[in-house]
């Protein structure tokens, strides 16, 4: 007998009060029956009436919208941006949030995931509890940074260029988007009819005058002609394959950060804010300390920002092997640290080329895995490495506590934690590690 299909709860409305913030960009609340809300638009404390946009009957829990502040927290402010709010753009979570509370729940959820997943306190993974704000973006509430130099826009059915609503399909056009950079507003991309595209990608290099769209139309779509008051290149994605076509200018863009150039084709990995690269191999540098002759390993390597950085630390004597599964960002490592020939890049997955390369012994590690983490065989593996230090770059708290749960069944031990808000607005956060054998901690 087919079960009877649950009763959807969507538009219930439940008042209910606002617990912890959770990881994701929500808070926790409970119906009076006691079944669990995951409450957006709302602040630990306050009172609030939650509409409830996804889940039915018996569900583990519900997700809902804050549709009315009974009560507000002194950490709220009417969000600055226009297409904020229940129902509209999914792109930021904590509009409605002070920048110093926001940074403060961003510390909340990586306390609570490295305490759930990994059983360490902040003061066990030497960390102050303090999430910093990338230079420049210590704004009065009410401001917002503009810090975004790619942008993904959706299209809507008319050709107008907009964002997602939160998970959904639906596109929430936008006229201006408050956390793009300067570089990207300068383009002018929610100006302009896209008729015809899936989306449209913006970017503006950081330290160089590059701007780049990357176009993805539907199906059997003519291009649009690009024609902006500035030079600059535009890509065509393949819906079919994927693949990438030039349809004029370069088909990379050039990023400065830690004193060198950097290209990055398109599909190639770079941090998004514009003070990110160089805050985060400024973290690592200062939690690695790399010596002359040290013989280094950049795991998930991208377009080679922390092998540049390790090979100019390790001098002639020392050796840098990177490691990264993208076809493009391997070329386009290989162009950037042509200068340094003790350093060698490798294409394929981490887990399959790592016990391939033979190594047995390293003194430095970097990884910076994707939001999925590095999981435990890779983790077994490095740990057998017996590195000095090892460097944990990651852009989700989750992922990162699993691993350092692994970490210390290998034997090591977090020295430092440090935590950066690289992504003003939203729920995202950035976390460096430095981990050490535990028997040198003791
Ligand atoms: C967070 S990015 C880091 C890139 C680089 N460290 C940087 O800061 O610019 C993660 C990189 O890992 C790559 N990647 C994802 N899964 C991988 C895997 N299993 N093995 C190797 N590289 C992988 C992605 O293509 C991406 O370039």
């Amino acid at each position: 007998m087919q079960a009877e299909p649950r009763k959807s709860l969507v538009g219930e409305e439940y008042e209910v009060e606002i617990g912890p913030v959770a990881h994701g960009g929500h808070c926790i609340a409970r119906t009076s029956e006691g079944q669990v809300l995951f409450v957006r638009h709302a602040l630990p404390g306050e009172r609030v009436v939650a509409r409830v946009t996804e889940g039915e009957e018996g569900a583990r829990f519900l997700r809902a919208d804050a549709v009315t502040v009974l009560e507000a927290s002194k950490d709220r402010i009417d969000a600055p941006c226009p297409f904020a709010g229940p129902g509209r753009c999914g792109g930021c979570d904590w509009q409605h949030a002070k920048p110093g509370a926001q940074r403060r729940l961003k510390g909340e959820v990586v306390a609570e995931q490295l305490q759930r997943l990994a059983g360490l306190t902040p003061e066990e993974a030497g960390w102050d509890g303090t999430v910093m704000p990338a230079e420049g973006d210590k704004v009065p509430a009410g401001q917002v940074p503009s810090w975004r130099t790619r942008v993904q826009y959706a299209v809507t059915a008319d050709g107008r260029a907009g964002l997602r609503r939160h998970r959904s399909h639906e596109v929430e056009p936008i006229d201006h988007c408050m956390i793009a950079a300067e570089g990207v507003s300068e383009l002018g991309i929610e100006k302009r009819d896209w008729t015809g595209m899936d989306s449209v990608e913006a970017i503006a290099a950081t330290g160089s005058q590059d701007r780049q769209v990357v176009l993805t139309p539907k199906p059997g779509a003519r291009l649009p002609l690009v024609e902006l008051d500035r030079p600059l290149s535009v890509l065509r994605i393949d819906e079919r394959n994927g693949q990438v076509h030039r349809v004029h200018g370069r088909p990379f863009v050039r990023e400065r950060a830690d004193g060198r150039t950097h290209r990055v084709g398109n599909g190639g990995f770079w941090q998004v804010h514009p003070k990110a690269a160089d805050t985060l191999v400024t973290a690592v540098m200062q939690g690695l300390l790399p010596r002359k002759g040290d013989m280094a390993l950049d795991l998930y390597c991208g377009v080679g920002l922390f092998a540049g950085a390790l090979a100019d630390r390790v001098g002639e004597q020392g050796a840098v092997l990177g490691i990264e599964s993208g076809k493009r960002a391997v070329e386009d490592a290989r162009h950037n640290l042509a200068e340094f020939p003790r350093v060698r890049i490798e294409q394929g997955k981490v887990e399959s080329v790592l016990p391939r390369t033979g190594i047995t012994e390293v003194d430095l590690v970097v990884l910076d895995p994707p939001r999925a983490g590095a999981g435990r065989k890779t983790v077994e593996h490095l740990t057998s490495l017996r590195a000095r230090r090892i460097a944990y770059v990651a852009c989700d708290p989750a992922a990162l506590a699993r691993d350092l749960a692994y970490f210390r069944d290998g034997g090591y031990r977090v020295r430092t934690l440090r935590v950066f808000d690289l992504f003003p607005m939203t729920h995202h956060v950035e976390c460096v590690a430095i981990l050490e054998p535990a028997a040198k901690g003791a």
